[in-house]
């Protein structure tokens, strides 16, 4: 993950958070207005920003004819799949779940492609029950599985082997999907036959290929190598009469930490040309982080100040329960003080830690967020990407609350989760008796 060198700056390309008499506002709504209405720690989102996100990126591949598919596991909650569904765009799913919230967000069916290495029965089934686009198989085991079904429904199942093409995608280990040992696709080398024999059988229509190499991708070499590989995967399937019709390029596309740009769009799309541009397939994309990173951010109140070895400890009312990337990946968010940071005779070292009872708990130490008072508010930055989505109530603590921002007004999209609410769902079963003893 790349680290954030100075938190404080506010970034010229996010024009979306900017100061505004001295409080940082997100479009033009002050954040400390957000905390007072729903209390800390929140999530907060700019349409403004998830709009540009799209239409910048849609308008860098249109040359190409791409289209994008936004990865609902980045950000799943309805309102924003909404609005990237109004833009126009296509999702990318992983469960029935993320099925169930795509199509309530007006997605069309056909425009909505279910990746994932472990797909259930009873999700396939209802994934070609809603006429979904297209299936991104990821085994022989699951290619089996979709044919099953599609025979017991009397469907045609639509589907695109997924290629692990050994590329390294130069991202954090634990996001990267396309090395040989990766749990991702099929290895290349297998594809030929297992194409083929789908291909032959009448319950399958096999429309292409799917390839997605890892998250966080700032250096495009891995996306040309890979790319590059699908294409010549392609012209081999091809001249052995099997016809390719798609090619899902995937999704990966990072984001840059405050300190510096982050890839080229430009490049990426020329990369999309130069490899697969000109083989006459219909290409898709799955973009996610690249989306809605920037469009978001988690604000968190400082609860207790608190000396310590090093650096001094503010503790905070967010946890790693609700943005879990730093003690996942040793992601470091930017970080920004809500108001003007105060003055400090000599900057202090600040530790940024939660509530919760694991010592990974722990955001990160910053080094410039001025003297910071108990009932501060700070911002992470690039958080409208695999925060909510990943958050849980481990220590039993609440959901926080999302809010959409648009222009001078917002409003909650997710109300608090409370735990006292999930208690009266957990209602214990009657122990089943399984056999004799
Ligand atoms: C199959 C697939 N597509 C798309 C994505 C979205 O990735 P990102 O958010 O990095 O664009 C992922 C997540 O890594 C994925 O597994
Ligand atoms: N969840 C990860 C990325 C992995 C995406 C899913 N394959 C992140 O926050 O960076």
């Amino acid at each position: 993950m790349p680290r954030s060198k100075s938190p404080l700056a506010l970034r010229p390309d996010s024009p979306w958070f900017s100061r505004r008499k001295g409080i940082l506002s997100i479009d033009d709504v002050p954040l400390d207005r957000i905390a007072a209405a729903v209390g800390t720690p929140f999530y907060a989102y700019s349409v403004t920003a998830l709009r540009h996100h799209y239409r910048a990126l849609t308008e860098a591949v249109a040359p190409h004819r791409v289209e994008v598919c936004f990865a609902v596991k980045a950000n799943s909650n309805i309102n924003v799949l909404a609005e990237f569904a109004a833009l126009g765009a296509g999702m990318d799913i992983v469960s029935g779940g993320e099925m169930a919230r795509a199509l309530a967000a007006g997605t069309p069916a056909g425009r909505i492609i279910f990746s994932g290495v472990g797909k259930s029965d009873a999700e396939i089934r209802s994934a070609l029950r809603a006429g979904l686009g297209q299936i991104n198989v990821e085994s022989p085991a699951e290619l089996d599985a979709v044919a099953a079904a599609a025979r017991a429904l009397g469907l045609r199942a639509p589907v695109a082997l997924r290629v692990n093409p050994d590329v390294d995608a130069l991202t954090h280990a634990k996001i990267t999907t396309a090395r040989k040992d990766s749990k991702f696709g099929i290895a290349i080398n297998e594809i030929p036959a297992l194409y083929a024999a789908a291909a032959a059988r009448p319950e399958l229509h096999v429309v292409g290929l799917a390839v997605h190499i890892g998250s966080q991708i700032l250096d495009l070499t891995p996306f040309r190598l890979a790319w590059s590989a699908m294409a010549a995967l392609i012209r081999d399937l091809r001249a052995a009469g099997q016809q390719v019709d798609r090619l899902d390029l995937g999704g990966g596309l990072g984001i840059a930490g405050a300190g510096g740009p982050g890839p080229d769009l430009a490049d990426y799309a020329r990369i999309i040309g130069q490899t697969v541009g000109d083989m006459g397939l219909a290409l898709t994309i799955e973009p996610g982080r690249w989306l809605c990173a920037q469009a978001g951010v988690l604000v968190a109140g400082v609860h207790y100040l608190k000396r310590g070895d090093g650096a001094d400890f503010a503790i905070l009312d967010a946890a790693m329960n609700d943005l879990m990337r730093p003690a996942l990946y040793d992601a470091h968010h930017p970080v920004t003080t809500v108001h003007e940071p105060r003055p400090a005779p000599a900057m202090p070292l600040v530790r940024l830690v939660g509530p919760v009872c694991e010592s990974s708990d722990d955001f990160g130490t910053y080094p410039d967020l001025g003297a910071l008072r108990a009932g501060d508010l700070l911002a992470f930055r690039d958080a409208g990407a695999y925060g909510a989505a990943m958050s849980s109530t481990y220590n039993s603590r609440d959901l926080i609350p999302e809010v959409l921002v648009e222009g001078d007004r917002f409003r909650v999209i997710r109300r608090r989760v409370q735990i006292r609410t999930a208690l009266r769902l957990e209602t214990p079963g009657a122990w089943q008796v399984t056999g004799a003893v």
